[in-house]
């Protein structure tokens, strides 16, 4: 087709004339491949079609920068993944990709710099991570690969079309295309192609169909000859797309669809969702203490137990080196709780406490993730959330945090406003307890029974209710209603449950292990020396006040390390019941640890984290004195 066709098609489509053509000054025109000697716009077109993206200084660079766009969850990062062999989380709800990954590809002996950039609807950003999409955009680049859901073909090309209006050279993957066939939904590639000047590929990144078809076609990328368009002319030129190139045929609702209904509807979803709750605490549970109970505890009393015995005895039994590594024999001999040492006490609680729920909470979490259960879950809280002025997609930052806060608050920047991302960050850090710190709510107050447990995770509750509350009445603006996209229930891949789950236990040891190391080693050397009695004088009418010995203070302290680690050493105090609870709900939501610390500082700003941190100490000390009194009162 020569472009006179095409742009004929493209101004009536603008209500333009070939009279009017002639770009205006801050027009850019491009048309790749197909301009010819006769257009009005040759001369326009032969410079672009040289191939400067606008703002990009990067083409002297070695290696071509390719970003890799779209809406939020319509596969970039399962694509990214193939296409690298790194691999990029993905998972079944909007917004999972926050900030941004590198990787490279070599397509015919060239290196591609791949860039997987956070979903965006919109160029004109409406949250933090769209801001984070825009702003690599604008950075430049050689290439961008637009990647479209084909079972939401309308929705997907606005962004599409925006991306396309810049001038990059360009190449649109209709991704999920397995589940366009499914829906009926048939898209007619080669005239997608002519309506947006652009190569058109499909995929299915589960499977890695497409994806040769794809690295083919990005040396072809060009720029489309797009004009810049309101957006009104955007949507009326998208509708005119979608009536070309895609037929729908009929077909039955299936099992799936009567599933996705039941899910949202306000009663039996809610009926759904209890029982989902239960049931993954419960899974955390008993796969948690399955591998505790028949795979780390033996290990630990018939290998592990013994070799420390071995260097015990060739270290005398005492002295320093000996206290540092074995720890304080205590009757003779180790006491995996009560020891201290870095390789006794150290490794245990990393390894057979903490680490096994670590394990069974993201397996249950990555499930339901990839399942797509989670958006299910913020529209069927939305009403409870925003009562503490929260979106009901907060839900998703908050089950994160569940796991490790410092993802979680990562996750907060989906959020619309600046006031809700500082609630749900507050909120995440004071009353939403990591798996670490709960392997040892588990481990340590588990054994007192069950009710003490769900006085800790009663109290914490309620301190998220009533704080996001006062929040939401004090803090000024309001939180925007819920507009988020729900994902088909999808059957999860198990390489990408497998990766998933790797990626989070590895960084899990990565960067827990030497800070629980370094927390144990510090405990011991504090409690061999005179600076916690000092501190907890200090602290001591507060000390009264919760009900707790002095020496509680030190590791309360502590927990700005690592909680697990802190809770971890209540156990030698031989604390009380109410003590005991007392203590591990102050420590859950007095300091963030050190990581969240950074990254809360990272996300709000100094003020703001200043803030935060004011909120939890005071909020903790209140609720620690209140339950002290409610407990005794009780007579618990
Ligand atoms: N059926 C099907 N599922 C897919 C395909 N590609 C990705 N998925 C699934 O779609 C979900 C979203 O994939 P992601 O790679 O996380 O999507 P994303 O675009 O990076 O999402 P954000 O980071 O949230 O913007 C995941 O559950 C994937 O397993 C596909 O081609 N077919
Ligand atoms: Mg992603």
């Amino acid at each position: 087709m020569s472009c006179h066709g095409l742009f004929g098609k493209l101004f009536e489509k603008h209500g333009r004339t070939k009279e009017n053509t002639v770009p205006r000054d801050n027009e850019i025109f491009h048309c790749g491949e197909f301009h010819c000697s006769e257009c009005p716009l040759a001369s326009r077109c032969s410079m672009k079609s040289e191939g400067n993206p606008p703002n990009s200084t990067l083409m002297d660079k070695k290696l071509k920068r390719v970003l890799l766009m779209g809406n939020p969850n319509v596969g970039k990062s399962a694509i990214f993944s193939r296409l690298t062999g790194l691999h990029a989380i993905s998972s079944n709800y909007p917004g999972t990709t926050v900030g941004f990954l590198e990787g490279s590809v070599v397509i015919n002996g060239e290196t591609y710099k791949l860039i997987d950039v956070p979903g965006a609807y919109t160029l004109d950003p409406t949250n933090e991570a769209e801001e984070v999409a825009l702003r690599i955009l604008n950075e430049g680049a050689d290439i961008v690969i637009i990647i479209l859901d084909a079972t939401a073909l309308e929705r997907n090309l606005y962004l599409a079309l925006q991306v396309l209006e810049k001038g990059y050279p360009s190449v649109i993957v209709l991704n999920m295309i397995d589940e366009a066939r499914h829906k009926g939904i048939q898209i007619d590639l080669k005239a997608l192609e002519r309506e947006l000047g652009v190569p058109v590929v499909s995929t299915v990144a589960l499977t890695g169909e497409g994806i040769a078809a794809l690295k083919a076609a990005l040396p072809k990328a060009r720029p489309s000859f797009l004009l810049p368009m309101t957006k009104d002319e955007r949507w009326r030129f998208i509708g005119d797309i979608v009536m070309r190139v895609q037929m729908v045929t009929h077909r039955h609702h299936t099992f799936r669809d009567r599933l996705e209904d039941i899910s949202v509807h306000p009663l039996s979803g809610m009926f759904l969702s209890l029982l989902v709750i239960i049931a993954s605490f419960y899974a955390v549970r008993i796969i948690g203490e399955g591998l505790i109970n028949y795979l780390l505890d033996p290990f630990f009393n018939s290998i592990w137990g013994p070799f420390l015995n071995v260097i015990s005895n060739v270290l005398g039994g005492s002295g320093f080196i000996h206290d540092i590594l074995i720890g304080h024999l205590i009757d003779g001999s180790i006491n995996w709780e009560q020891s201290f040492g870095i390789l006794s006490t150290g490794i245990y609680v990393e390894f057979a406490m903490v680490f096994p729920y670590i394990i069974s909470f993201y397996l249950v979490l990555s499930l339901l993730e990839d399942i797509g259960y989670l958006p299910r879950l913020a529209v069927l809280f939305d009403a409870l959330l925003h009562k503490i002025g929260l979106h009901g997609f907060a839900i998703v930052p908050t089950l994160l945090g569940l796991g490790c806060n410092v993802p979680g608050i990562l996750a907060t920047r989906v959020l619309e406003s600046e006031r809700e991302r500082f609630i749900a960050a507050t909120l995440i850090s004071v009353a939403v307890p990591c798996a670490g710190l709960q392997a040892m709510i588990f481990g340590v107050i588990g054994s007192l029974g069950l009710v003490y447990i769900a006085i800790v995770y009663a109290s914490l509750l309620g301190v998220w209710l009533i704080l996001g509350y006062m929040l939401n009445k004090t803090l000024s603006g309001q939180s925007p209603e819920l507009i988020v996209e729900i994902p088909p229930y999808r059957l999860p891949s198990l390489r990408n449950l497998g990766f998933k789950l790797w990626f989070r236990i590895s960084g899990f040891l990565l960067e827990a292990t030497p800070l629980v190391l370094l927390g144990i080693l510090i405990a011991n050397l504090l409690y061999s020396s005179s600076v916690l009695p000092f501190l907890s004088n200090i602290l001591s009418p507060l000390v009264k006040l919760l009900g707790l010995p002095p020496q509680a203070m030190g590791a309360i302290l502590l927990g700005f390390l690592r909680k697990d680690v802190a809770v971890g050493l209540l156990l030698p105090l031989g604390l009380t019941p109410r003590q005991l609870v007392v203590a591990t709900v102050v420590l859950a939501m007095t300091f963030p640890c050190i990581a969240t610390f950074v990254v809360l500082f990272k996300e709000l700003g100094l003020k703001r984290l200043i803030q935060s941190v004011l909120i939890m100490i005071s909020i903790s000390l209140i609720t620690g004195i209140a339950l002290n009194y409610l407990l005794s009162y009780l007579a618990i």
